[in-house]
């Protein structure tokens, strides 16, 4: 079967520093892939390379085998791929409804249709005729998260979805991405500094140390291994032995 993004051998250099060396992984229809390591890892450049915001230096990445390599993002984004991004790209001023609206092509009646569908999606519908600057930042978060969906995505990705998030509502918003995942079999690929969320969510977890990817595979596995772990006690950081 054809994954539905595959990425090999993904390079990219800054000057002297190696960002992303050789990085290569595949993401199904349907699976939570998160992208985890410690800062300065090259989650953020991966990201961006996925995105079209960064140009490799060497690899491919395919989308359901189309070869998107080096795309503008206008045009990753017309393949089908959503991003949300770590800061909030909402306009204040406008209402919630008017930033979905923005998002949306086609005539009036179905762009309004289509905007109270994915308002109703992600939990905004009652909100929808409020200022975007006045959401609390949670609900910030799933109007960004209605934008991204606005393109009917097969991929999305997510920077830190959850960051500035209180627990109760970084578990609300992942399980709605879960659900859409499942049900719409939407591939998601996030990073996350948060290890509850990542263990709890994920169905798989790609570790990135210094440019290179040192391991991969289902969260006991992840939380297990050695050299990951070594990576995150050198992070001052450590991993909870529960759940
Ligand atoms: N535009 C750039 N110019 C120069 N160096 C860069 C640039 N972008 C990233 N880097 C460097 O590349 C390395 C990887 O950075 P990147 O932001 O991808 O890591 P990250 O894992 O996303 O980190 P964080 O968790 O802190 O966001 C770092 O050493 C960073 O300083």
């Amino acid at each position: 079967m054809t994954a539905l993004l595959d990425v090999r051998g993904l390079s990219k250099s800054f000057g002297g520093v190696e960002a992303v060396r050789d990085v290569s992984f595949a993401l199904a229809a349907g699976e939570l892939l998160a992208l985890i390591g410690p800062n300065g890892a090259g989650k953020s450049t991966c990201f961006g390379m996925l995105g079209g915001q960064v140009r490799p230096d060497a690899g491919r990445v395919r989308l359901a085998g189309a070869d998107i390599t080096g795309l503008k993002p206008r045009r990753i984004w017309a393949r089908g791929v959503g991003r949300t991004f770590q800061t909030a790209e909402t306009f204040a001023s406008m209402t919630v409804a008017e930033n979905v609206e923005t998002a949306l092509h086609g005539r009036t009646a179905a762009r309004s249709a289509e905007t109270r569908r994915l308002l109703g999606l992600v939990g905004l519908a009652a909100a929808a005729g409020r200022p975007a600057g006045t959401l609390s930042y949670g609900d910030v978060k799933r109007l960004e998260l209605a934008l991204a969906l606005s393109n009917t995505p097969r991929l999305l990705l997510m920077d830190e979805p959850t960051a500035g998030m209180a627990a109760a509502e970084r578990t609300a918003l992942m399980q709605l991405v879960a659900g859409l995942a499942r049900e719409r079999q939407v591939g998601v690929l996030f990073t996350e500094h948060d290890m509850d969320v990542v263990f709890a969510h994920a169905d798989r977890i790609l570790v990135l140390d210094r440019g290179l990817l040192i391991a991969e595979g289902p969260p006991e596995a992840i939380r297990a291994d050695p050299q990951v772990r070594a990576v995150y006690l050198g992070e001052g950081l450590t991993f909870s032995e529960a759940g």
